[in-house]
């Protein structure tokens, strides 16, 4: 069996394009464009890529974009008042926080200070709490852009068993409650697992958000599953690779996603969509 490919890059150009015409409506009834502000600190590579491809974004779809680029670390007030500042700044829709944040900021300190309405990343207690009660607000962006790529497949999701490597904050331990709340029995995989091998082996939906290059071999998966590559690891050689191996896996999974053009433009592309939504919901109140 060769995987059916699951076109990330296409999938989150047609919701851009949906997106645009969504915000050009606004416009034709008298309301100004969504305004989205960035902090980036310090030189995270994934947060550059990240800052790149959401800058091209938003202009191509009408969201104005408004860089915060700190060129030194700020002091944990400083970086308070300036999320202050965008709290009350009645122009601005969205507030996203660049992760991971130069030491010894704390994130959690900084995400939980950004208004929950402005929280288009879905990181603040508030909305990862909405999430686990099944009654999402604002919903972290790359595990909501994973549950638009499987629905796309056009396969029942009820019933199906996912496992998640990865457990982190914001990206594997949302993953699994996304999961959860579409009806897949999950198993969420961690540092302290045993036995990698046989939970991925048993998945027929499996997503791999370790951040580890070469971690999950393609002779582990079993014959037609889903396979979702979150992790994005720049090799010494330049390349961009996720966490499984794409060419051993593409010969046994049902489906799988490419890295690049998989899940990022999925994470860009649901940014933008919170975005409008938590515009929306500022106009309307
Ligand atoms: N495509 C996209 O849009 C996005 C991609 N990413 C990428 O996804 C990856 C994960 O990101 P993020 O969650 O922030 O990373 P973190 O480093 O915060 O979390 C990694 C998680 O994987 C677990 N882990 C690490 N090594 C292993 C292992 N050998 N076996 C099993 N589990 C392991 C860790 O376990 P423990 O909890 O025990 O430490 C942790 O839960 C990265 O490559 C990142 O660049 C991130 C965001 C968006
Ligand atoms: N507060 C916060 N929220 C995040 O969501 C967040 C973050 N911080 N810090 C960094 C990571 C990483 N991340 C990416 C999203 C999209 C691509 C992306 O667009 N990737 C494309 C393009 C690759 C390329 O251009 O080479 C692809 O995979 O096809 C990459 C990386 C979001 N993150
Ligand atoms: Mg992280």
């Amino acid at each position: 069996m060769t995987a059916r490919l699951i076109d990330g890059k296409q999938i989150a150009a047609s919701i851009l394009a949906d997106i645009k015409e969504r915000i050009d409506a606004r416009e034709s009834h008298g309301l100004r464009r969504p305004n989205l502000a960035v902090i980036l600190i310090g030189d995270d590579p994934a947060s550059a890529i990240y800052v790149r491809n959401k800058t091209e974004a938003c202009r191509r779809v009408g969201i104005g974009s408004v860089p915060h680029i700190l060129k030194t670390a700020p002091t944990e007030a400083e970086l308070l008042a300036l999320i202050t500042r965008l709290n009350e700044d009645e122009s601005i829709d969205g507030i996203l926080l660049q992760l991971p944040l130069p030491a010894p900021l704390r994130p959690e300190l900084f995400i939980e200070h950004i208004l929950p309405t402005k929280d288009v990343d879905g990181f603040h207690p508030y909305n990862m709490g909405r999430l686990a009660v099944r009654r999402p607000a604002l919903r972290p962006c790359t595990p909501a852009g994973v549950m638009t790529l499987l629905h796309h497949t056009g396969i029942p999701l009820r019933g199906l068993h996912a496992v998640v490597v990865g457990a982190s904050n914001h990206v594997g331990r949302p993953m699994g409650l996304e999961l959860l709340l579409a009806g897949c029995t999950v198993t969420t995989c961690h540092r302290f697992t045993n036995g990698l091998r046989g939970h991925v082996a048993a998945a027929d939906i499996l997503i791999a958000a370790a951040g580890k290059p070469h971690l999950i071999p393609g002779d582990w998966i079993k014959e037609g599953a889903i396979v979702i590559d979150i992790g994005m690891n720049r090799l010494a050689n330049g390349h961009l690779v996720g966490d499984i191996d794409f060419a051993e896996a593409e010969k046994r999974a049902g489906w799988i996603t490419p890295v690049p053009g998989g899940v990022g433009p999925m994470t860009v592309s649901t940014l933008l969509a919170n975005t409008l939504e938590a515009a929306t919901l500022r106009s309307a109140s």
